[in-house]
């Protein structure tokens, strides 16, 4: 890798392991007052892909010191099924934070499922009530979505807190992503811009970014030349794409940037792996451990 990459990447998995570290801290004080968070995860299906975040958050929360409950569920799962297990865990005192892993296979209405959810186990952020909180800037109770709250930790690590006077750019407006994105960081002064698939002109509309939030799916679709030298930028997208001279079939991660091209003009870059992937883990624990305070009155550290 060159230079610039080295010296300009930030690290998720350093930030990440900073806020366990705090979680875990926390949690060991807890348990002195016989609270331990619990975390329930369902999902739904075999993607491997979930089943490598899944098991990623279970393994997580069991380092935190947390009750760690998974379900795992068959694809032809009933949806009234899924609705009665979410509303055995809404009422079980045991478990704070409950994650049903998306997506859901399509002969379930996700969002149905979604809000089933008690928003003060929520810790995805995605019901209503803590959508509308964030959209209303109402943060100290809100429940903010895993990845965008760890992207914002990782843009604060180079601007510090308050981005007046900066431009920001999200590509992509997902419920999961792009939209809070766009409502934390504006949230802490930047000037943003949502840009999307009927975005005219996305190369320019990226170049006058100093910020730059790619969360697409969509391999390399952010070229380095849209890049403003000096931009900092998050890249969240995960694309599997075969190896390059590899193995036949060899696949690796990338993002939805050319990481060389854009960490060339970028004052500061995320790597995929290993940037805002450990973050999102990080953050769903920091939402756990946040709901179990709110559930004892105890005070939480994020
Ligand atoms: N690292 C992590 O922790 C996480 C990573 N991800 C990754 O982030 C990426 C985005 O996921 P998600 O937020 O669910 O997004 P979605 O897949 O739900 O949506 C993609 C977004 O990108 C926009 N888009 C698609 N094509 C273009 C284009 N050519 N130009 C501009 N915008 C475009 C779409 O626009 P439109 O709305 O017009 O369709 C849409 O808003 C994925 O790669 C996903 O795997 C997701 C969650 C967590
Ligand atoms: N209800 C719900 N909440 C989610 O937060 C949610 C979801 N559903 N569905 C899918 C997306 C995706 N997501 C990731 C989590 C961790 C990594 C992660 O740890 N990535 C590692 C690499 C992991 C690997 O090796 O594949 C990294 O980027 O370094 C990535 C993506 C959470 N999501």
């Amino acid at each position: 890798m060159t230079q610039a990459v080295n010296n300009r990447t930030i690290s998720g998995k350093d930030a990440a392991e900073n806020i366990v570290e705090r979680v875990k801290a926390r949690t060991a004080e807890l348990a002195g007052a016989g609270i331990k968070p619990g975390l329930a995860v369902i999902i739904v299906g075999s993607d491997p892909a979930s089943q490598v975040y899944v098991s990623a958050k279970g393994k997580k929360a069991e380092e935190c010191g947390f009750f760690s409950f998974k379900q795992q569920l068959p694809p032809e799962v009933a949806e009234d099924r899924l609705l009665a297990l979410i509303e055995a865990l809404n009422r079980d005192p045991a478990i704070h934070g409950i994650l049903v892993q998306l997506p859901l296979p399509s002969h379930i209405d996700a969002g149905k499922v979604v809000q089933s959810i008690a928003p003060e186990k929520d810790v995805d952020g995605f019901h209503f009530i803590n959508v509308g909180k964030l959209g209303t800037g109402e943060t100290r109770t809100a429940f903010v979505p895993c990845t965008p709250a760890g992207s914002m930790i990782l843009i604060e690590r180079i601007h510090g807190k308050g981005l007046s006077g900066l431009s920001a750019v999200v590509v992509g407006r997902s419920n999961i992503v792009g939209k809070p994105m766009a409502n934390l960081l504006l949230a802490a002064n930047a000037t943003v811009t949502i840009a999307h698939s009927r975005t005219s002109n996305l190369d320019a509309v990226c170049r006058q970014a100093d910020i730059i939030v790619a969360a697409v799916g969509r391999p390399r679709m952010i070229r380095g030349d849209w890049i403003k030298q000096g931009a900092t930028v998050i890249d969240v997208g995960i694309n599997r794409v075969l190896l390059e001279g590899g193995e036949p079939g060899k696949t690796r991660l990338v993002g939805d940037l050319d990481f060389g091209e854009a960490a060339a003009r970028a004052r500061a870059i995320t790597p995929v792996p290993g940037g805002v992937g450990p973050m999102t883990i990080a953050m769903l624990m920091a939402n756990t451990l946040r709901a179990a305070c709110l559930a004892h009155d105890a005070s939480a550290p994020f």
